[in-house]
């Protein structure tokens, strides 16, 4: 009837939840996601970086309970487009989560199913509520990893699908050593 609690540690500087289940995301991973394909196929070949590390602590999927997970997003470009995480909108689309910024900085896109989308931007300290029915997806901006803590329903669950297929409205890049948010021209409604 009664689960029991616990604490865990989690450091702040590397991101590791102790007993936490590790995930890796290689750029391999990532085929399709990017913008210039030509570099991500360059990049893969000469060293398929890690491009993030997830560590969750997650329960079984019942409405009411709660699942967190911090993740390590490093940081790197294919082109000019800054390392981003695959994105996802929940399975249950009306969840919603927060996530906290612990180390380095970037930001979140967030998008509607119809496409309006959002850069928010994150630094240590930065608190982001996601809605319901938004997708999501982190963007390291700066040059050493970008760490934070994502709490969320336990029944949430992910779908992938609809961006991998379709991506977002908008695409973070580097022009001028400058971080631009602007309009990705592969995106079709
Ligand atoms: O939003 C959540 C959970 O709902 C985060 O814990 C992400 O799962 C993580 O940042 C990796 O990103 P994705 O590969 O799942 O998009
Ligand atoms: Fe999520």
């Amino acid at each position: 009837m009664y689960k029991e609690p616990f604490g865990v540690k989690l450091d702040f500087e590397t991101g590791i939840i102790e007993n936490a289940k590790k995930l890796v995301r290689k750029l391999s991973d990532m085929k399709g996601y990017f913008l210039d394909e030509q570099a991500w196929k360059e990049l893969v070949e000469k060293e398929d970086p890690v491009v993030y590390e997830v560590y969750a602590i997650e329960q079984e999927e019942k409405d009411g309970d709660l699942n967190f997970a911090t993740t390590v997003l490093y940081p790197g470009k294919v082109g000019k487009e800054f390392f981003f995480t695959k994105g996802h909108y929940h399975a249950k689309a009306d969840r919603a989560e927060i996530y906290f910024a612990l180390k380095g900085r970037g930001g979140m896109l967030l998008q509607t199913p119809e496409g309006k989308a959002k850069f928010i931007e994150m630094v240590p300290g930065t608190v982001v509520y996601v809605p319901p029915y938004w997708a999501h997806r982190t963007v390291n901006t700066g040059n050493e990893p970008f760490i934070f803590l994502a709490v969320y329903p336990a029944d949430a669950g992910h779908d992938y699908g609809t961006i991998k297929e379709k991506g977002f409205s908008k695409i973070v890049v580097e022009e001028d050593g400058k971080v631009v948010v602007k309009d990705n021209p592969k995106w079709k409604e």
